[in-house]
């Protein structure tokens, strides 16, 4: 299927110096970000940096402190349920749920989107369908203290899909799947975005799955962006982010270089037949993302030694 086109295609998130304040303590110190129509974006982060704060304040659960927030064209402060329709919520919430069966809970939360339906977007995904494409179906009628901890994790990410969402949260979704699980989350969430046009906004501490599956990730640290990008993007703001091996002269050497192909090329014609051996590794999103994260939080110890000597003058 085509993605339909837009004449006037305007981010489906926009956040502009989002700030946050708990007490006297300040959790988001100015957020800036865009998502667009149909991206899946990954906001990863060391704990307490500020993720959840901030989707919560996007979903409309929280009042912000400062700045500038427009999910869906609205400002969540102000999203009445017609506008809450429109966005899906993945969490690993129907677990008090015990007694209900499979197929009655997601009829029922399904019924409650049909008000919801437009001609583009009928409304509610139907239950069989959306059993099939979570991998469920053989488990329609279980009550879902039956279910396993996989299968519950589907069925939470079938709840938040039910509506047909424009825009759906995913918080550390695969935490807890087996690696087929794992994949058909992955697959899933792949066509969703394709053949649907939604737009996806995860949170998860799982690089390899960050990398994966989203077009576009952003670093946020106490409380900053400190990266926004694409996994290659990302990889380019650190020097040193490759690694070549090779032997020479019976010697093992390792070098850590921004650009591997051109000191690859150089090393070769200057050495020749004299290098063997030869590997080169790019940096992983891992090893990109403890650097910036690192460097991003010795910038701020240092900022903050200042100002404290600062002050102590
Ligand atoms: N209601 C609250 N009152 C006071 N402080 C809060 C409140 N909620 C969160 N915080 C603080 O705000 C900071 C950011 O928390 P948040 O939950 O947004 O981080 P996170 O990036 O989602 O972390 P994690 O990866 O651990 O889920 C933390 O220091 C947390 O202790």
């Amino acid at each position: 299927m085509n993605r339909p086109t837009r004449s006037v295609d305007r981010p489906v998130i926009e956040v502009e110096e989002l700030r946050m304040r708990y007490g006297a303590v300040d959790v988001l110190k100015g957020v800036s970000f865009e998502v667009r129509r149909g991206e899946v974006v990954a906001l990863l982060g060391p704990n307490g940096a500020g993720k959840s704060t901030t989707i919560e304040i996007l979903e409309g659960l929280r009042a912000r402190s400062a700045g500038r927030v427009e999910v869906l064209g609205v400002d969540p402060a102000h999203g009445g349920e017609d506008w809450r329709a429109r966005s899906g919520i993945v969490l690993q919430s129907w677990r008090d749920h015990a007694k209900w069966r499979v197929r009655e809970l997601l009829a029922y939360q399904g019924s409650l989107y049909a008000r919801y339906t437009t001609e583009r977007m009928p409304r509610p995904w139907d239950v069989d369908e959306l059993l099939g494409a979570v991998g469920l179906s053989d488990h329609a009628g279980r009550r879902l203290s039956a279910l396993s901890g996989g299968q519950r994790r589907r069925l939470d990410v079938a709840v938040g899909l039910v509506g047909r969402p424009e825009l759906v949260y995913f918080d550390e979704p695969t935490a807890g799947l087996d690696p087929q699980a794992r994949r058909d989350f992955h697959d899933l969430v792949r066509r969703v975005s394709r053949e649907l046009d939604t737009t996806a906004l995860i949170t998860t501490h799982d690089l390899a799955e960050a990398e994966q599956l989203a077009d576009r990730i952003i670093i946020l640290t106490q409380g900053r962006i400190i990266a926004d990008g694409t996994a290659e993007e990302l990889a380019r703001q650190i020097v040193g982010a490759d690694e070549v091996r090779w032997v020479q002269g019976g010697d093992r050497r390792t070098r850590l270089v921004a650009d591997s192909t051109a000191f690859a090329r150089e090393l070769l014609l200057e050495h020749g037949t004299a290098v063997s051996a030869l590997e080169i590794r790019r940096a992983s999103l891992e090893d990109t993302y403890l650097t910036l994260v690192r460097e991003a939080e010795t910038a701020a110890m240092v900022a903050d030694e200042q100002e404290l000597q600062g002050a102590a003058r």
